[in-house]
């Protein structure tokens, strides 16, 4: 019988949720935190003999370079990586750069709790969860989900808005209980699915120190 697995990791810290920034669809790096983050996952998923067929990121930098340190404490740097714009942190328009705090002080704490949080506030000139559902999950539908249903263990390395967007679908959230759901950096969600799509387990992997 397949396993049906899924595994959803969103990236380590990057250079701007260490300064507090907005970042969206800008491109910084994983920090040193990150990168010790990253590592960790891929330790935490090898102890549990975990390894994959098939591997999602998005266009940008730190989930890329997240996925590819996983992949080295694997021993599984050769495999094929699909890249999509559709898994790409939601759009944050206009608030993209801004620190969080300054925007609070402008907008006030509630304002910017509902675009950060709210199913379908979008930001000035960005997404909401609503419209990064809207691109994510055709793109779960008809490339992620028929490699795990196919057999092929899965892996998808993205963001924390773009996983949410998986995350309630997979978890049957509405969005009255998604605004307090939170994904941490580096720690990846391990699911195994029935053969109709939905959940037969979910583990969360707690995060381990990674050795040097
Ligand atoms: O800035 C962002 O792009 C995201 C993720 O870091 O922030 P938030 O937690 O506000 O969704």
């Amino acid at each position: 019988m397949s396993e049906r697995l899924l595994v959803l990791v969103r990236h380590g810290q990057s250079d701007w949720n260490l300064k507090n920034l907005f970042t969206g669809w800008k491109d910084p790096d994983l920090t040193e935190l990150g990168v010790s983050e990253a590592k960790a996952a891929g330790q935490g998923l090898k102890k549990l003999g975990l390894a994959f067929d098939t591997a999602f990121t998005s266009d940008l930098t730190r989930a890329q370079h997240t996925l590819n340190l996983i992949l080295g404490e694997l021993g599984q740097t050769g495999l094929h990586v699909e890249k999509s714009q559709a898994l790409n942190e939601r759009d944050y328009g206009d608030l993209s750069g801004l620190n969080k705090d300054d925007a609070r002080k402008k907008w006030g704490e509630d304002q910017v709790h509902l675009w950060r949080r709210s199913y379908d506030v979008p930001p000035p000139g960005g997404e909401s969860l609503k419209d990064t559902v809207a691109r994510a999950l055709p793109y779960y539908n008809q490339h992620i989900l028929p490699a795990v249903l196919r057999g092929e263990r899965v892996i998808v390395a993205a963001h924390g808005n773009s996983l949410r967007a998986l995350v309630m679908v997979l978890d049957g959230l509405t969005p009255e209980t998604i605004p307090s759901m939170e994904l941490a950096t580096g720690v990846p969600l391990v699911y195994r699915l029935k053969a109709d799509s939905t959940v037969e387990s979910k583990q969360v992997l707690e995060p381990a120190k990674a050795e040097a």
